[in-house]
């Protein structure tokens, strides 16, 4: 049965619990970004974009020194602009070594291709900041799949779970709310992306017990989403 009567022309994805396990993010980025960032301050500090960062830093949490304001949100998983920044530079020099390779769940890739090849427009909406998001598609299991986005927007359109947004993603594509399905594990993101007008559908990955909400279609995988909506799927695409 369709979730829908008007089928999606964009795809607009969350990255942690929806293409990419909460497991990766949580037990390898993370705690990569923890191990690194004491060294990035100690010694980049005077690298341009890092100044900027702790520029901001100083903004938000007056006299706080800024590696124990950065310990305090990732304690929080704080979805701040600052540590998101500062944790895309270090994790883009782990995927630089050779020390990080990212993980997608197994349809993620053959998915997203079909869907690209009937036409989709595919866009990214994370916390993470806009380079931080091309560095783990530009560095998968699967190689680079960047290609298949043509936007990514970050925490500079504001929080996710703030339905303006959504409306900012709007204003700036020219996309319609209802051309768009966004797809995302948190049910508080899905609530403000459908009050903007946009079509939702929660990803409930058993592997990681995300808990499914009352309101929104639920789907355990992006093929599953696929059928809700009428989209192609792996199989129907090949
Ligand atoms: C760019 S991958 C790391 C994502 C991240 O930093 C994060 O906080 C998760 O945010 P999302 O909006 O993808 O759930
Ligand atoms: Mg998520």
């Amino acid at each position: 049965m369709s979730a829908v009567s008007h089928t999606p022309r964009v795809a607009l994805l969350d990255i942690e619990g929806t293409t990419a396990p909460v497991s990766f993010v949580h037990q390898v980025l993370f705690p990569y970004a923890r191990t690194h960032l004491p060294h990035l301050l100690a010694e980049q500090a005077h690298d341009p974009v890092v100044q900027a960062e702790l520029e901001e830093i100083a903004r938000l949490a007056p006299g706080v020194p800024p590696m124990e304001q950065l310990t305090r949100w990732m304690d929080a998983d704080a979805k701040v602009g600052p540590l998101k920044a500062l944790q895309g530079i270090v994790w883009g020099q782990g995927y630089q070594r050779g020390e990080l390779v990212a993980s997608l769940y197994p349809d993620v890739v053959p998915t997203l291709e079909a869907w690209s090849k009937a036409g989709l427009t595919l866009a990214v909406y994370s916390s993470g900041s806009q380079p931080a998001q091309k560095l783990i598609f530009g560095h998968t299991q699967q190689g680079d799949v960047t290609p298949l986005f043509s936007k990514f927007f970050d925490l500079r359109v504001g929080g996710k779970k703030e339905a303006e947004s959504y409306r900012n993603i709007l204003r700036e594509t020219g996309w319609q709310a209802e051309d768009v399905l966004f797809l995302s594990d948190v049910t508080a993101e899905l609530d403000a992306a459908a009050q903007a007008g946009l079509q939702v559908c929660q990803i409930v990955r058993p592997e990681d017990a995300t808990v499914a909400g009352k309101h929104h279609p639920v789907a355990a995988t992006l093929p599953e989403a696929a059928h809700l909506f009428g989209l192609p799927d792996t199989e129907s695409a090949a």
